[in-house]
């Protein structure tokens, strides 16, 4: 049983009645943060990192997460999403993956959500404290503020193939497209990786802030080394309202107006693309359909925009069947066909034949979990993953049956940007 279970948690949440930019509290070392249009969540300290691996990581995180919740004492004064107990967290892509899966229970919490701005404190139940107060809660941030290290130098990593070169990429597609010729798959999402190393004296939290300032639509992320500024929602759960943002399907941007609307009518129109939005789509709705009901899903995909390019986007919604949280949709939902393909064991086992490196976290469930089991999921996706000086950033791709190869390398191309202008 973890630590936090076996001796119970005390948890605070007191509104504070300054508003800190949030991005100017990350810690300087293994930042923790959640954030997405101004609104979201700094983790300061740690209190516990919990760990999971193999095939039962996300199950047995959601098992462990409910002790911990059912053992901890909860005073919030702020009820919105986010503030009480909560754990930041990110899952390997593969059960098989070297890298943890880890759940981060913060020692300190600074939120925004809302116009509502908190500061939560969580210790051990045994440990005394005086109660948290708006005043004393002002405090702590402001000593926190104070002894931060001043911002070091913006990272310039150069970042270059691994374990993939490009030819190897483009013959790993067209071998994609051969087994699903062949009647192996319909769809298979395949990645490359860039490495770089990060001086010791380049600072991660200048690129995390660009990322969000660049991107400020997606959400934002940096959890044990993970980071990056996803477009794709896997699931949010608030109470008992359900959602989801399908994304399959990419268009470059054009450099004037005329060229970027005709970039997204041709995408809108694309049967490639409408077939492998088609796919993902059709994976959420089946893994949802156990645990939501009400599923609504628009009627057909919208283009939506982002800077770097555009992707076909499908909401959904719906209302959360009782008893379970947002970690049990985490484990039904992943891995979608946005990022593995259809049907998924055969798609992952393409997978794991052509592509030469362990994708760690990238592609895999990134988010929060509060006490009450809501929470927060996105697809890591446009993101690197930094241990110790190294950086590896992923991309990848939807491939279906009329994929061209040397294209889906430019789209690699387009959807490294976020990271590689971080990182510049
Ligand atoms: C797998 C990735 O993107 C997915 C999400 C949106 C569009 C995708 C595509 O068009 O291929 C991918 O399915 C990635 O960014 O690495």
């Amino acid at each position: 049983m973890s630590v936090s279970a076996t001796r119970g948690l005390r948890v605070e949440s007191v509104p504070l009645t300054v508003t800190p930019e949030l991005l100017n509290l990350l810690s300087v070392d293994s930042p923790l943060l959640w954030w997405r249009r101004g609104d979201g969540m700094v983790g300061i300290g740690v209190v516990e990192t919990l760990s999971f691996s193999g095939k039962t990581r996300i199950k047995d995180a959601g098992a462990t997460w409910r002790e911990v919740a059912e053992a901890a004492t909860v005073s919030d004064a702020v009820t919105v999403a986010g503030s009480g107990l909560m754990a930041f967290g990110t899952f390997a892509f593969r059960s098989t993956s070297e890298i943890p899966s880890v759940l981060i229970i913060p020692r300190f919490v600074v939120g925004q959500r809302a116009g509502v701005t908190w500061l939560t404190r969580i210790g051990f139940a045994d440990e005394s404290a005086e109660p948290l107060t708006t005043e004393s809660a002002e405090q702590i941030l402001a000593e926190h503020i104070t002894a931060s290290a001043q911002l070091g130098a913006a990272p310039v990593v150069h970042l270059s193939p691994a374990s993939l070169s490009e030819a190897g990429f483009t013959s790993a597609v067209n071998k994609a497209i051969e087994r699903i010729d062949a009647g192996e798959v319909e769809k298979v999402v395949l990645a490359r990786e860039l490495e770089g190393t990060l001086a010791g004296t380049q600072d991660l939290r200048v690129a995390i802030t660009r990322l969000a300032e660049s991107y400020p639509d997606c959400w934002t992320f940096s959890v044990d080394g993970l980071f990056g500024s996803s477009p794709e929602t896997l699931i949010t759960v608030h109470g008992r309202k359900v959602t989801a943002r399908v994304l399959a399907g990419t268009a470059r941007r054009g450099s004037d107006t005329a060229t970027d609307l005709s970039n997204a009518a041709e995408l809108a129109s694309s049967h490639k693309d409408l077939d492998e939005h088609g796919f993902a789509t059709r994976s959420v709705v089946n893994a949802l359909t156990p645990y939501a009901e009400q599923l609504t899903v628009s009627d057909s995909p919208f283009t939506l925009k982002l800077p770097n390019l555009w992707h076909l986007a499908t909401d959904i919604a719906g209302t959360l069947a009782s008893g379970s949280n947002s970690l049990d949709l985490v484990f039904a939902l992943h891995p979608t066909a946005a990022v593995a393909g259809t049907p998924t064991v055969a798609a992952v086992e393409v997978i794991d034949d052509l592509e030469p490196f362990d994708r760690g976290r990238y592609a895999g469930p990134v988010g929060w979990i509060g006490a009450d089991g809501d929470g927060e999921w996105a697809i890591a996706l446009r993101c690197a993953q930094l241990t110790g000086s190294t950086v590896t950033a992923y991309a990848g791709c939807g491939i279906v049956s009329d994929s061209v190869p040397a294209n889906e390398l430019v789209e690699t191309e387009m959807k490294f940007r976020p990271i590689v202008d971080a990182l510049s």
